[in-house]
């Protein structure tokens, strides 16, 4: 099975189905980190820094892989920690390409 970090996200069309949650429980044993599942719809983790000059540039680094991947979290930029939450808007819940950008984010 292809590394998630290696895939690369594709564009939604809206018509698939939000994961259910064996798949995601399946895709969260594949992450690095330890991402929280809300509602079945939205995965979250919160990445703890130094200081608020590197939370700022682990969220640049983040913009930049959202952009590239087409596929853009929220997130919440605190003085020592940045919160990182994915969802798929198209389809009102989870799918791979979350997963794929968590796993991405994983490795900064
Ligand atoms: C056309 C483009 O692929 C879509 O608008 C993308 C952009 N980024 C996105 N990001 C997220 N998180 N969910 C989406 O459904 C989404 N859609």
């Amino acid at each position: 099975m292809l590394l998630l970090k290696e895939q690369k996200c594709e564009p939604c069309n809206g018509n698939e189905e939000p994961l259910k949650s064996e798949k995601i429980e399946k895709y969260l044993e594949r992450l690095k980190n330890d991402w929280n599942v809300i509602d079945n719809k939205t995965i979250k983790y919160s990445f703890p820094f130094e200081n608020f000059k590197r939370s700022m540039a682990f969220a640049q680094e983040v913009a930049r892989i959202a952009e590239k991947e087409d596929h853009h979290p929220d997130l919440c930029i605190h003085y020592k920690s940045v919160d990182v939450e994915l969802s798929t808007h198209a389809i009102g819940g989870l799918s791979e390409n979350d997963f794929i950008m968590a796993a991405k984010i994983d490795e900064l």
